[in-house]
């Protein structure tokens, strides 16, 4: 059972500038006051039980921070410190100041394949941790693994925001629609019981990405990608993976495979010549 303090958060940290918003409310830098050293506060604003339906349902931000206290890992974001009051919660949680594996992405337009390998290394890392642990993320994307430094060689790899992650528990099902149409796996699009393989199938898009700058099933539209997912269509370019190593191509193909079950864990993809040449 996860506990909130009741303290004011404002007592202990003083509130700085907004780093990003979402479905979930906003993320702020924050600086605790006792100390000088700076955090992102995740600020959740709550339901409350007949009150209106915006805002975050009690339990799931729960479920996020008995979650988080249950990953203490080099490659996951490390929660301090949980407030409640009456209508917010605030995570206290690690700060990570080199920005979004996206933008460093967007700079490049693709990476070398031995920086991709570096940043792919350390996400397995931390998932091979989480699965471990009976743990899914189920919301990995670009935008989701950040950077503790913006230079190297500090270039370390966090995986952040756990708000539609799971912990299965023996025997138990769980199904999900949520995600985001590029990266889910199409088990999520059609409604069937999920697994840590979900996971996988996102580190597969997110690998060609990295290699390509190019999303392999992205459409027109939402309704377009979601087909091309569930009908595993795409293919490597020659414009974009001419220089690309058949060990790479052969890395994402046993990743993107529509049985959940034949795609490749966090454990055998450390494993795979690509990331551990013979
Ligand atoms: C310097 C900086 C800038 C933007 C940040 C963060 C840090 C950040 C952080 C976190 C989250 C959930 C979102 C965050 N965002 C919002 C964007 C994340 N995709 C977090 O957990 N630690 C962060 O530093």
């Amino acid at each position: 059972m996860a506990v909130f303090k009741s303290d004011i958060v404002e007592d202990l940290y003083e509130i700085g500038e907004v780093l990003g918003s979402g479905h979930f409310g906003q993320v702020k830098k924050v600086r605790e006051r006792a100390t000088g050293t700076s955090w992102a506060g995740k600020f959740l604003k709550i339901r409350r039980k007949g009150g209106s339906l915006l805002g975050m349902d009690r339990t799931s931000v729960e479920r996020e921070v008995e979650i988080l206290q249950a990953l203490k890992h080099p490659n996951i974001v490390l929660l301090k410190d949980v407030f409640e009051s009456r209508s917010e919660m605030v995570l206290v949680l690690e700060l990570i100041s080199g920005g979004e594996l996206f933008d460093f992405i967007a700079e490049k337009d693709n990476l070398l394949e031995t920086e991709a390998i570096q940043f792919m290394k350390q996400i397995l890392e931390g998932l091979r941790f989480m699965h471990s642990n009976n743990i899914a993320h189920f919301d990995l994307k670009p935008e989701n693994i950040m950077l503790s430094e913006k230079v190297s060689p500090q270039l370390n790899v966090k995986l952040i925001d756990f708000g539609l992650a799971y912990r299965f528990h023996q025997g138990q099902e769980y199904k999900s629609t949520s995600g985001t149409p590029q990266y889910v796996a199409p088990e999520v699009i059609s409604f069937e019981p999920l697994s840590t393989a979900a996971d996988m199938w996102s580190i597969g898009v997110i690998t060609y990405i990295l290699l390509s700058g190019m999303s392999p099933f992205q459409g027109d539209t939402d309704e377009e990608t979601l087909r091309n997912v569930v009908a595993v269509h795409y293919e490597f370019e020659d414009l974009y993976f001419k220089t690309t190593s058949s060990m790479a191509k052969d890395f994402i193909q046993k990743l993107l495979v529509k049985d959940s079950r034949e795609r490749m864990t966090a454990e055998e993809c450390l494993l795979h010549p690509w990331i551990k040449p013979i």
